[in-house]
C-alpha cells in the first residue's frame, strides 16, 4: 500500500487486492475493486491472483485435509509480509475466529444465498431415481439430502465451479449440488435446473456473501473499506457466524447457519447433525438486526440445549 503525505493527511495511493485465482474469485477481486474504483478514483488498484493449498489437493475432501483455512492462509501471508493490502474471499470459506492481526473490514452484499440443483436430465432431487448418485463434497449437504432421500447415493465432488460442471457433464453425476451464488456470479445461472428452498438444505454460514480482510492495525484502509460494508448482509452473516462460532463451526461438521430480514425482524435458522444424517437438530431466532450477534449466541444455546452439543463431541473422534 502506497500513501501520500502532506501536512494535513495521509491519504492511500494505491491499493493491492489479494484473491485465489479460481474463476469465482477472481470475479469476487474484480467487483470489489470496481465498487472501489468508483467510490475512489485517485487510488491504483491491483489484483494479485494466488494459489492456495486448498486449490492444489484436490484428490481430498476438505474435511480430511483441514478445512476451510487452507483457502485463506496464504491470501494472509500476501498481506502480512506487505505484498497485498486487502484479501477478497468467499466469506463462506473464512474461519469464524480471525487470525490475530486481520479483522474483517467489511462484508459485500449477498448474492443468492441457496443451494442450486444442476442436473441434464432431471428437474429436481424429487425426481431422482433411487440409486441415482449425486456430487457434493459439503457434509452440510450430504447430511440434509440423504436424510429426506435416502435412496440416493451422495459422492464427492470437488474443484472449482467449472471443473464441478464438467464432471456433471461428462456423466460421473445424476446431478450435483452447488451454491447458486457462484453460478450467477459467473454468468452461468442458466446451468441451475432448481433452487433448494432453505427448508430443505439450509445454506452454509455466509454463503453467497463477500468478506474482505485487512492487517487489524490498518485504520486508514478500514475507514476506507467501510464504505463497502452492505449493511443487511453483515448483520446476517454476524448472526450466522456467531452461531457457528458457538458451536465450533468447521467444515469437518454437518452444520447450516442462514438468516435473512424482513419487515425489519431478521430470522436466524440453524441445524446441526450427526454424519449420517440420522440426529438433527433444528431451531430458529428472530430479533432486531443491531442484535445480531446476540441472535446468533442464543440459537447457538437453543441448538446446544436440544442436544448439538452431543452431536458434536461425537463428530470429534
Ligand atoms: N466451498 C467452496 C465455495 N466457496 C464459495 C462458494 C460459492 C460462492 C459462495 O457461497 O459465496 C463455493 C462453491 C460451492 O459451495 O458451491
Amino acid at each position: 500500500m502506497k500513501t501520500h503525505s502532506d501536512n494535513t493527511d495521509a491519504s492511500i495511493t494505491q491499493i493491492t487486492i489479494a484473491t485465489r485465482e479460481s474463476a469465482l474469485a477472481m470475479w469476487q477481486a474484480h467487483h470489489i475493486r470496481q465498487q472501489l474504483q468508483a467510490l475512489y478514483p485517485q487510488i491504483e488498484i491491483i489484483i494479485l491472483g494466488m494459489t492456495t493449498t486448498g486449490d492444489q489437493i484436490l484428490d481430498k475432501t476438505l474435511s480430511k485435509i483441514g478445512g476451510k483455512g487452507l483457502f485463506v492462509k496464504e491470501l494472509e501471508q500476501a498481506m502480512q509480509e506487505g505484498r497485498a493490502d486487502i484479501a477478497v474471499h468467499s466469506l463462506k470459506d473464512v474461519p469464524m475466529v480471525m487470525p490475530e492481526g486481520f479483522v474483517l473490514a467489511a462484508i459485500g452484499e449477498r448474492e443468492d444465498p441457496r443451494d442450486a440443483f444442476v442436473s441434464n436430465q432431471f428437474k429436481n432431487l424429487e425426481e431422482l431415481p433411487p440409486g441415482s448418485v449425486v456430487g457434493t463434497s459439503s457434509l452440510r449437504r450430504q447430511c440434509q439430502i440423504q436424510a429426506r432421500f435416502p435412496a440416493l447415493k451422495i459422492e464427492s465432488l470437488r474443484g472449482n465451479v467449472q471443473t464441478r460442471l464438467r464432471k456433471l457433464d461428462e456423466g460421473q453425476y445424476a446431478a450435483i449440488i452447488l451454491a447458486a451464488a457462484g453460478l450467477k456470479r459467473l454468468g452461468l445461472g442458466d446451468r441451475i435446473t432448481s433452487l433448494l428452498p432453505p427448508e430443505q438444505s439450509l445454506p452454509a454460514v455466509g454463503q453467497g456473501a463477500i468478506g474482505i480482510e485487512c492487517r487489524a492495525g490498518d485504520d486508514d484502509l478500514i475507514a476506507l473499506l467501510a464504505s463497502l460494508n452492505h449493511t443487511d448482509t453483515a448483520a446476517c452473516v454476524t448472526a450466522e457466524r456467531a452461531m457457528s462460532r458457538a458451536l465450533a463451526g468447521s467444515c469437518q461438521v454437518p452444520l447450516g447457519g442462514f438468516a435473512e430480514i424482513a419487515d425489519g425482524v431478521l430470522r436466524l435458522r440453524g441445524f446441526v447433525s450427526s454424519v449420517d444424517g440420522v440426529r438433527v437438530v433444528r431451531s430458529e431466532v428472530s430479533g432486531k438486526p443491531d442484535e445480531a450477534e446476540q441472535i446468533g449466541k442464543e440459537l447457538a444455546q437453543r441448538l446446544i440445549g436440544m442436544g448439538a452439543d452431543k452431536i458434536l463431541a461425537e463428530l470429534e473422534h
